[in-house]
């Protein structure tokens, strides 16, 4: 898959660290956000990743900030984009498996890079599951998603 990863200045040091699994499990890095510990505000970090998503240059995408709250509520302003901060690894992979969770947010003053990794490496290995229910449901959202956008 393509995996976007973005960052802000609070999950900075965490980017190298996860690009750098996401390439050794067999993925393609496409890079965003910060460059460094400047500060940098999220909704800008977050805009370019949640694009990627609606164009489909990205399959996927890890987000990271300092709590991992800004960069979940803005990814989810963009249609097609549903995104979770996620503190467990079930919910990382659930996510995808149930309802098809496109976006992983992590707060970096919150889990440990040994979670983060863990959590990356749940979502990244998760698939959609084929059960009706989950798809009837993901159809709703976008139903919602239609209203929204008119
Ligand atoms: O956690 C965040 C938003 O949900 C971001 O990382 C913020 O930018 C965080 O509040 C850190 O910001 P600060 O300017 O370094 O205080």
């Amino acid at each position: 898959m393509n995996v976007a990863v973005s960052c802000d200045h609070a999950g900075f040091s965490y980017k190298a660290p996860i690009m750098q699994l996401i390439k050794e499990l067999g993925h393609t890095v496409i890079e965003m956000g910060a460059s460094s510990t400047e500060p940098v505000d999220y909704p800008d970090i977050t805009e370019p990743v949640a694009r990627a998503i609606q164009s489909g240059q990205a399959d996927r995408a890890v987000i990271i900030c300092g709590s991992g709250v800004g960069i979940t509520f803005t990814a989810n302003k963009f249609k097609g984009v549903r995104a979770c901060i996620c503190h467990d690894s079930y919910s990382a992979h659930q996510g995808v498996e149930h309802d098809d969770l496109n976006v992983l947010c992590i707060g970096a003053k919150v889990v440990g890079i040994e979670v983060a990794r863990e959590l990356v490496t749940s979502f990244l290995a998760a698939k959609f599951s084929t059960l009706e229910r989950y798809h009837r449901r993901i159809e709703k959202v976008e139903l919602i998603e239609r209203r929204m956008f008119k």
